[in-house]
């Protein structure tokens, strides 16, 4: 486990702006499943010692990863985990039970090994990375307009898809950014439709007041942003955070890289809902971990067709719920690379005659 930071906010673009045009062409021809890995893994799991289908959604964790690294048996020594951490206009507006400095104090937090995601990358050694997204400029309230324009929106993209390297076996993903449930919120409404009470709920624990604030945010910013629902980047866009555009970034890279990836929960999923909504099968190298405690990630699971693998109740972000992957994926793992076959083991297989019996 490292504490690496990274202070370089943002590649340079001297020559070339990143622009969202460019995610689209990328995302016209991603790369598909390499169903010859995933295969291969399928017949393996066939003639281990276990009646079929016994070890459940392990099996199928296992094929998810041989599939999408494109290798059979796949590989779990190297995962990573990265945090991108954004800063929001909206979190002026009450809509946080914590205020805004707490996304940088939280950074530290993280380079100093004091949260949660520190202990879990170090049980479970995993390589974790902060990117501390242009803190010192928060994005623009979006009640009076786009959170970011295009520029910033793109270059955030950019800087997520160069956060991801080939060789990665795993990426968990997580996020911090206070205020960025009201903006997950708003971008989720403009994406799936819906009153901004279906997607608001209480993120770090604000009062009923609260939660009333937060939906008169979404609606005003809803409102303010009418190009939002006319395109999936354009929401992102108006209101969206820098957090949340790498995440996306990082995510088609990861594609790219034929690197798995594992999301957190409810601001990390809408950030990945952006891509579904431009292309369902965009998600399709992506699991859900957990089903957040945040009552809109779980209509945001439905509209994005995904199944989260735990139920904890758990409402932290900073890649939290990712991270309690490695340990089950590994477990599927061993248990695909390790049992024996029936043949192996002397034991009868199903259906199989007794030994001696009448004929
Ligand atoms: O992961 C979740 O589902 C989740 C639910 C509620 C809050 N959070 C975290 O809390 C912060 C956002 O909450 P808020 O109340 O400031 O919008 C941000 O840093 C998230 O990582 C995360
Ligand atoms: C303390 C704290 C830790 C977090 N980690 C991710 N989001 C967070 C929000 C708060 C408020």
């Amino acid at each position: 486990m490292s504490g690496h930071h990274d202070h370089s906010h943002h590649a340079h673009d001297d020559d070339g702006l990143p622009s969202l045009e460019e995610i689209r062409r990328v995302l016209a021809d991603l790369p598909g499943p390499d169903l010859e890995a995933g295969t291969a893994a399928l017949q393996r799991e066939q003639t281990l010692l276990k009646p079929p289908g016994a070890l459940g959604r392990l099996e199928e964790l296992v094929q998810w990863l041989a599939t999408w690294q494109g290798k059979a048996p796949p590989e779990l020594t190297h995962p990573r985990i990265v945090i991108f951490a954004g800063a929001h206009g909206v979190a002026q507006r009450g809509v946080s039970a914590y205020p805004p400095a707490v996304t940088g104090q939280m950074v530290q937090a993280f380079i100093n090994g004091h949260a949660a995601i520190n202990q879990l990358a170090e049980l479970h050694d995993a390589d974790l990375r902060v990117h501390e997204m242009d803190l010192d400029h928060p994005t623009s309230d979006f009640t009076q307009g786009p959170a970011m324009s295009e520029e910033v929106c793109a270059r955030a993209a950019a800087y997520g898809m160069m956060a991801i390297e080939p060789g990665l076996h795993l990426l968990c993903l997580g996020e911090m950014g206070i205020g960025n449930t009201t903006s997950a919120a708003a971008l989720c409404a403009a994406l799936f439709g819906g009153p901004a009470s279906d997607w608001v709920g209480p993120g770090t624990g604000v009062d009923s007041e609260g939660i009333k604030r937060k939906i008169a945010v979404v609606e005003a910013g809803l409102a303010a942003n009418p190009t939002a629902l006319t395109d999936p980047f354009e929401a992102l866009r108006c209101l969206g955070g820098q957090e949340l555009s790498a995440i996306m970034g990082a995510i088609i890279a990861c594609r790219l890289a034929r690197v798995p990836v594992v999301l957190d929960g409810f601001a990390c999923t809408a950030a990945a809902a952006v891509l579904y909504k431009a292309d369902p099968k965009a998600l399709d190298h992506c699991i859900v971990a957990h089903r957040s405690a945040e009552p809109g990630h779980t209509r945001l699971l439905t509209a994005i067709n995904k199944r989260p693998l735990f139920e904890f109740d758990m409402r932290l972000g900073e890649a939290s719920g990712a991270a309690l992957t490695i340990p089950v994926l590994r477990s599927a793992l061993a248990c695909h690379l390790n049992m024996a076959t029936f043949a192996e083991a002397g034991v009868s297989g199903k259906g199989e005659k007794p030994a001696g019996s009448v004929h």
